[in-house]
């Protein structure tokens, strides 16, 4: 495996990850009391994007089995009619891979890995490697796009990346 080929997983940030997606944490996000100050709402905290023929959202809840570091990525995929959330349901921390596009292949691949509290919402058609949780098994609500026409789309990289995780990194 060629260093080049090689990817450092980062913390994830709003800002680093502003280019493909939001990150759902109540942490410096829009908040204020509903029913009578019992409630905080953490309000407005991703876009969801539906789009194509009888769009419709879809919330569901995915098992996932753990990956171990360092993790081969061989594909990405994306969903060309709509973004995807994934929030976690246990204080777990994932890992989300996402890349840019460059002319309808994806680019240099990015690891974040989201910390305990931290959910990430993928752009519409944003590459990005299948729901990657680690340590243990996890479950996950998703929030994504139903309705007609296909909404993935796969690339199979000619050369996998090796995903690492620095010193710092600790999950
Ligand atoms: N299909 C599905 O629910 N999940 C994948 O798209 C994924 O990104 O993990
Ligand atoms: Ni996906």
């Amino acid at each position: 495996m060629t260093a080049s080929r090689t990817i450092q997983i980062e913390p994830l940030t709003r800002e680093a990850y502003a280019p493909f997606g939001q990150v759902i944490e109540t942490a410096g996000a829009h908040h204020y009391p509903i029913n009578g100050g019992m409630t905080e709402r953490y309000h407005d905290l991703a876009k969801v994007e539906l789009g194509g023929v009888h769009a419709r959202p879809l919330v569901s809840i995915a098992r996932g089995q753990p990956y171990a570091l360092p993790l081969t990525l061989n594909m990405v995929e994306r969903h060309p009619l709509g973004s995807q959330a994934f929030y976690p349901l246990s204080q777990r921390p994932f890992l989300s891979i996402v890349a840019p596009d460059e002319g309808g292949i994806p680019g240099l691949p990015r690891a974040f890995l989201a910390a305990a509290g931290q959910g990430i919402n993928m752009a519409m058609n944003t590459w990005h490697a299948v729901l990657t949780p680690l340590g243990e098994t996890a479950d996950f609500l998703i929030i994504d796009r139903g309705g007609d026409g296909n909404n993935l789309e796969e690339y199979f990289f000619a050369e996998p990346y090796l995903v690492v995780a620095t010193g710092s990194i600790l999950y």
